[in-house]
């Protein structure tokens, strides 16, 4: 479904991305750990096509995506849950959700009210918002929400695009622990084809929602196996010096 090949990308003298290599499966949940600084953003950015790689390539169900940019992409189906300052706070989240669907239904070169009235557009938001767990909560506007639910709707944004691959960089950061595993329950019970590749800074949240894990240090995989596997390494123990006790 998702390949990406020898990926590496340098900022000057600083090696960011060292022959990255990865394959992820239809419906696979992947998640890329790594300490501080280990390239995890950067890989992300170009596998979204936000930062060109120096050398490698990004394959989506066979096709090489390499050259193409952020919303050809997208248009793929390889969407990118954004965090922070990409919603629209004083629209609904129903509006919201409502903006995103209509880009996929095309809906969007019609005028604002126009795509919002739209059916197929309807129909999506009330299915999505579903999905996200927010159905109660769609006549409230973005401004007016908790930073939780914030990071729901910025799944749900994602998702009403209708994508095949949904790609997440630590989703969620700075919602507290119990909200965290609440957040990673909701995804679980997303469509099982739907595949997911989640950067995630703390392990114990990874092992909520992987089927598999990535670990990036120095830019470099040096872990891709189960998490079964991950948390009987003592390499892994050693990267994140102690913090693994918590997992
Ligand atoms: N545009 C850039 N120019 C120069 N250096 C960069 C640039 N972007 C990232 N870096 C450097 O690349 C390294 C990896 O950064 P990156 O943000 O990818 O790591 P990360 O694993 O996502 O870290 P964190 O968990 O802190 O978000 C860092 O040393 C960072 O300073």
């Amino acid at each position: 479904m998702l390949e990406v090949k020898g990926l590496d990308k340098s900022f000057g003298a600083i090696h960011v991305t060292r022959n990255v290599s990865l394959k992820l499966e239809k419906g696979e949940r992947r998640v890329i750990l790594g300490p501080n600084g280990a390239g995890k953003t950067t890989l992300f950015n170009q596998l979204v096509g936000e930062l060109t790689p120096d050398k490698g390539s990004v394959i989506l169900d066979g096709e090489d995506i390499t050259p193409l940019g952020v919303a050809a992409r997208a248009g793929k189906g390889l969407s990118r849950s954004y965090q922070k300052n990409t919603l629209f706070d004083e629209l609904s989240l129903r509006d919201n959700l409502s903006l995103a669907a209509a880009i996929r239904t095309r809906a969007s070169r019609s005028f604002f009210r126009d795509s919002l009235s739209d059916k197929g557009v309807a129909e999506i938001v009330a299915e999505t918002a579903k999905l996200v767990h927010l159905t109660p909560h769609l006549d409230l506007m973005v401004s007016e929400v908790s930073y939780g639910i914030r990071r729901q709707l910025e799944v749900g944004i994602a998702l009403a695009t209708r994508p095949r691959v949904i790609l997440m960089d630590e989703p969620t950061s700075g919602i507290g622990p119990e909200m965290s595993h609440a957040f990673h329950a909701m995804l679980n019970e997303l469509p099982r084809d739907l595949t997911l590749l989640i950067i995630e800074h703390d392990m114990d949240l990874a092992f909520d929602v992987a089927d598999s894990i990535t670990v990036l240090n120095y830019g470099e995989v040096v872990f891709d196996g189960t998490p079964e596997a991950a948390q009987g390494s003592s390499m892994l123990k050693e990267i994140y010096l102690g913090s693994w006790e918590d997992a």
